[in-house]
């Protein structure tokens, strides 16, 4: 008998499973609205320009080799992701208090910070917002953090609970870890105003909570990376500490080449280079050292400005593109004249619609129409092209009325 007889089977991941259910549907206008992965008009995934052309210098140049990297990766990659989430000008990198390192995009990123945390923290429990991204909650447990939530959304009104939310984390213990979305909330695709994230920061400082930003959409909320970075520039302008996780997943498109960044903003620089030291300790064990080829064309696009602007531009039109799917698919509605009010189909921003549309609505806009979303209601937007609206249009229709 083998050892693992009596292993049971998995269940699918409850985003990535979509996927695979949609793979094995063999309808020729099935919908995958489910992962929130960056599709063309044409509905096929998208290479950004600059992004080739950064791989095409780095094959030509024949200096390159494929040693090892540190343990903390490409430390140009890493110097320039900082300037990028905290501003050029920013004076925790002036004064050198930010350790930054190289991880596997952002999920290896989570991983690293919550990992650095149970190791060195006095605090092991962290706080997440309700709804949350699926993989929050396994990533920090999992890491040894013992996880609860904060409110988050109202389902009255499909906007931000925020007088629930200064509640939870005015309740929280002092010194407790906060998991804030840096923007393009997912999967509500609700973000605090300018004004509500300077209430939750000085909410938070007061009681020394440590927030924790997880920057997976920077520049695809507004089509503007420094817009999108603002809440956590209020934060580390403060002078206060804070972990960010970044991905280059979606704004460079680098999805599988697991592209991101872990950096510690710390009161002092001798604090950072501590704090570094340890980092390593962290990920020498995990994985040792990070993947040379992603992060090289991360860097070479950050470092050289043509192709910085080029990327800016870009990353624009992804936005763009979305925020036409999201008044297409509003006008649809009107136009249908679906029963319910869909206004916040174009109020949420970044990649994802939450529908408000109940599981059993989902799976029956499944069954019936092929459309494959995620059980929660949420809908990537990206996945969506003026030729599949009616469609979708269609089958919403169907399931509310
Ligand atoms: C808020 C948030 N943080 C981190 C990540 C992790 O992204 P990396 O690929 O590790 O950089 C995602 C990706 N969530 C998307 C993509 C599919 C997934 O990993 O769940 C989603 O929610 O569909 C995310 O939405």
């Amino acid at each position: 008998d083998s050892v693992f007889a009596s292993i049971v089977q998995a269940p699918e991941d409850p985003i990535l499973g979509v996927t695979v259910a949609y793979n094995k549907d063999p309808s020729p206008n099935k919908l995958n609205l489910g992962v929130g992965a960056y599709r063309t008009e044409e509905g096929k995934p998208l290479v950004l320009n600059v992004v080739r052309k950064a791989e095409q210098l780095l094959v030509n140049d024949q200096s390159r080799v494929k040693e090892y990297l540190p343990i903390l990766g490409l430390a140009e990659f890493n110097k320039l992701s900082a300037k990028l989430i905290l501003g050029n000008d920013s004076p925790a990198i002036q004064e050198n208090r930010v350790a930054t390192a190289q991880c596997l995009s952002g999920t290896g990123s989570l991983r690293v910070g919550a990992e650095f945390l149970a190791k060195h923290y006095h605090q092991r429990t962290i706080y997440i917002p309700q709804p949350s991204w699926g993989n929050h909650v396994k990533v920090f447990t999992m890491a040894g953090l013992s996880v609860k939530n904060y409110r988050y959304y109202d389902p009255t009104t499909r906007g931000l609970n925020f007088q629930g939310l200064l509640e939870d984390l005015g309740a929280a213990p002092a010194g407790a870890i906060v998991l804030l979305h840096a923007c393009a909330h997912n999967p509500t695709g609700v973000d605090p105003t300018v004004e509500e994230w300077e209430q939750i920061r000085q909410s938070m400082r007061s009681k020394g909570l440590l927030p924790f930003f997880d920057s997976a959409y920077q520049g695809f909320a507004s089509g503007s990376l420094d817009a999108d970075a603002q809440p956590v520039r209020m934060f580390v302008a403060d002078g206060g500490e804070c972990f960010i996780a970044q991905s280059y997943a979606k704004n460079m498109g680098l999805y599988g080449e697991r592209v991101g960044a872990l950096s510690i903003v710390c009161k002092a620089a001798d604090v950072a280079s501590r704090v570094e030291s340890q980092l390593k300790l962290v990920i020498r064990p995990m994985y040792s050292n990070p993947p040379i080829h992603g992060a090289s064309i991360a860097m070479t696009i950050l470092k050289n400005s043509d192709m910085y602007n080029e990327w800016k531009i870009e990353l624009k039109a992804m936005a763009d593109r979305i925020i036409s799917m999201r008044k297409q698919l509003f006008d649809a509605l009107s136009a249908k004249g679906t029963p319910g009010d869909w206004s916040h189909i174009i109020k949420q921003i970044g990649m994802f619609t939450f529908t408000g549309l109940n599981s059993d609505q989902v799976a029956f806009m499944t069954k019936e129409y092929h459309i494959y979303m995620t059980s929660d209601g949420r809908i990537s937007m990206a996945g969506l092209s003026s030729k599949t609206v009616p469609h979708l249009a269609d089958a919403i229709h169907a399931a509310v009325t």
